[in-house]
């Protein structure tokens, strides 16, 4: 197995002015058996098994089978509130999409949405879906919203779960927060009400990647429960995956990787999650990975027991 060095670069983009462009990798020595080997590095602590974790959850829904149909026609329709109300024509029945190619359906003017400030807005939907998609990947979208402290070893899941799922052949996309954050939320700092809005855009990312069925895997420390509970109110029952790096901030703390605790310490960046801002742990997580007796697995053990959790709900297949 090949470990390449972690590397960090501390940048100032918009009003984040102590974020990093994280690049960290773990080769899997076992690519062709699809089976993921076991990492073990050197200064960190992993201690084997004795990583704990937990699963709890509802049973998801069985995936849609419906053959693709490449059909030049669209439709339109209002939609209002969450995915799960969505209409899904051409994925649960039988049913054609009925609409002509103008996206009207003939039986009246369509109806108009006021979604935040936008006004007078209609949903236009394709025949080409969801179901659709996933019948071509083999998979089934959903999101799997990492959550924990700075320095949790949320980043670290998510590499190591993004080689594990592509090893298998399975498409993934990592949205890591101090990457969104280069992007698409450089004008966002970390007051409550940018961290929010950062959640929220990346919640609305993610769902896009898995309405196109990808296994999107968003890293986030995503500090505040109403926030990760409105981006699991956008998805469909079962396609959030809460994901709680239950690591202890003494812990964190300790491995700080970028000083930034220490800078936090000295007061050189305030409002620092853990030391003077909060961190509202996750009351019901699908999965809990913690440390037990101060030791615990190594990153690909982690990203095992998601994937483990992943093929017994039936994200690996169509
Ligand atoms: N004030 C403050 N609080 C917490 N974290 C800070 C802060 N300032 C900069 N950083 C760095 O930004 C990374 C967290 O970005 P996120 O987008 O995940 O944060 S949040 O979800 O909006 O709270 C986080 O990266 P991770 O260590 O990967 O979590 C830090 O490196
Ligand atoms: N399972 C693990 N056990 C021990 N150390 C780990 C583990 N996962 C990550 N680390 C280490 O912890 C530090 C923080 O990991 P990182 O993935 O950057 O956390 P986060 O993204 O939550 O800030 C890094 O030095 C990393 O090597």
């Amino acid at each position: 197995m090949i470990i390449r060095p972690l590397r960090f670069k501390m940048v100032a983009i918009g009003k984040c002015s102590s974020i990093y462009r994280a690049s960290l990798e773990f080769d899997f020595p076992e690519p062709s058996s699809g089976k993921l080997g076991l990492t073990k590095l050197p200064a960190c602590n992993y201690g084997g098994k004795s990583f704990g974790f937990s699963i709890s959850g509802t049973e998801v829904k069985t995936s849609f089978v419906a053959p693709l149909r490449a059909i030049e026609a669209s439709r339109t329709s209002q939609v209002i509130g969450k995915a799960e109300n969505l209409q899904r024509p051409g994925c649960d029945s039988d049913d054609l999409p009925t609409n002509d190619c103008n996206g009207f359906s003939g039986k009246g003017v369509p109806q108009m949405s006021t979604i935040g400030n936008s006004t007078n807005i209609v949903w236009h939907k394709c025949s080409v879906e969801k179901c659709d998609r996933e019948e071509l990947l083999q998979q089934r979208g959903c999101v799997i919203w990492v959550t924990g402290l700075s320095g949790s070893g949320k980043s670290t899941l998510a590499c190591a779960l993004g080689r594990g799922l592509h090893a298998r052949g399975k498409l993934t996309y990592i949205l890591d927060g101090d990457n969104v954050r280069h992007g698409l939320n450089r004008d966002l700092s970390f007051k409550a009400e940018d961290r929010a809005e950062n959640i929220r855009r990346t919640g609305e990312v993610a769902k896009l990647f898995a309405d196109a069925g990808v296994i999107c895997i968003a890293s986030l420390i995503s500090p505040y429960r109403k926030d990760r509970d409105a981006c699991r109110a956008l998805l469909a029952e079962g396609d959030f995956i809460e994901v709680f790096m239950d690591v202890p901030l003494h812990v964190c703390e300790a491995r700080d990787p970028k000083g930034l605790y220490k800078l936090a310490r000295a007061g050189k960046i305030k409002g620092f999650t853990g030391i003077d801002d909060p961190y509202e742990p996750p009351l019901t997580s699908e999965i809990v990975l913690r440390q037990n007796q101060g030791l615990c697995d190594s990153p690909n053990d982690l990203a095992d027991t998601v994937i483990s959790y992943l093929d017994k709900k039936g994200y690996l297949k169509a």
